[in-house]
């Protein structure tokens, strides 16, 4: 919590404005954060100064692991967070690859479970590095990437956390993640959450101790309109201290994670935390 807010308060103090023409907003903003995880002690990052959704976050995590395109199906999983980029992006809308209403195109997911291959045929990302793992194996290229810049015209929205790179020392594993574009009071919010809760899931299914997530920013930003609340509620709020996630130790393999899991597998120990904030969301 103590270096999220430190990241909150560095873009107020140092933070540069630009602006942006996606979403036709400026963005006070900074370059490169570096957060850190303790998987292993179960220091859980959930965002205590104002209340936070975590089962959201985490059912979108698992709608990126089952390779879901399409908001529906993260609507089931328990969480409407695809809904404006599907729905209510303009030049989404008028993509002849739109598919029809909740279709995110080849986004995220997609990419991890089914890259297309110019020889044919699809790869999938993920089921290679969870059988190396499975294995002990660690060829230092476990890596899980969404992004395709060949097929940005297909999707809805670039991906923002884009690489997940697994690491094994011994019989614990470790991840690192790369995250190219940062909405901090909306989506670091469950970025984070993500982050953590991806290293437990597949140190679980692997068979290893969970270690440290490393995840990497590049372009951290606090859109206008998100300001106020940022700095004039948030930031005067203290922190409690982390919660604990506790999952479902039945969750064994991918084959689980891709069939029968559910938020209910999910629960969350000693959540303190301060009253809601709605902060502004930009498509
Ligand atoms: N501008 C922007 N920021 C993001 O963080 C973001 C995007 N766009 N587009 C793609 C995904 C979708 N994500 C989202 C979308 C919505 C919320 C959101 O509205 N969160 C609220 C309520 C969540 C709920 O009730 O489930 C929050 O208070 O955290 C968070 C992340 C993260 N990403
Ligand atoms: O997991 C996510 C997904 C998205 N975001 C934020 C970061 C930006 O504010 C927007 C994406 O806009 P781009 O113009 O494509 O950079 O969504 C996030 O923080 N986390």
């Amino acid at each position: 919590m103590k270096q999220y807010l430190a990241l909150c308060q560095r873009i107020i103090e140092q933070g540069h404005w630009v602006e942006n023409k996606r979403t036709g907003k400026r963005c006070l903003t900074v370059i490169n954060a570096d957060l850190e995880y303790q998987v292993a002690a179960n220091e859980f990052p959930l965002i205590t100064t104002r209340k936070s959704y975590w089962k959201s976050a985490i059912a979108e995590l698992l709608g990126y692991i089952r390779g879901y395109s399409n908001a529906a199906d993260f609507r089931a999983l328990g969480t409407k967070t695809w809904d404006a980029n599907a729905n209510d992006n303009t030049d989404w809308l008028a993509s002849p690859h739109r598919k029809g209403p909740d279709d995110m195109g080849r986004v995220y997911g997609v990419q991890g479970r089914a890259w297309s291959k110019p020889d044919g045929g699809v790869l999938d990302q993920l089921q290679k590095v969870v059988d190396d793992l499975q294995q002990g194996i660690d060829d230092r290229g476990e890596i899980i990437s969404f992004y395709n810049p060949g097929e940005f015209h297909m999707g809805c929205l670039r991906p923002c956390m884009h690489t997940h790179n697994f690491s094994l020392l011994g019989d614990t594993l470790y991840l690192t993640s790369y995250q190219r574009s940062c909405d901090v009071p909306l989506g670091l919010n469950f970025n984070q959450v993500q982050v953590f809760t991806f290293l437990a899931l597949m140190a679980q299914i692997t068979g290893h101790k969970a270690g440290v997530a490393y995840h990497k920013i590049v372009n951290a930003h606090i859109y206008e309109d998100q300001l106020e609340l940022m700095r004039d509620v948030q930031l005067k709020r203290s922190p409690f201290p982390s919660p604990k996630l506790l999952i479902n130790p039945e969750i064994k393999s991918l084959k689980d994670l891709e069939t029968w899991v559910t938020m209910d597998d999910f629960t969350v120990e000693g959540y303190q935390h301060h009253e809601a904030i709605q902060y502004p969301f930009s498509v």
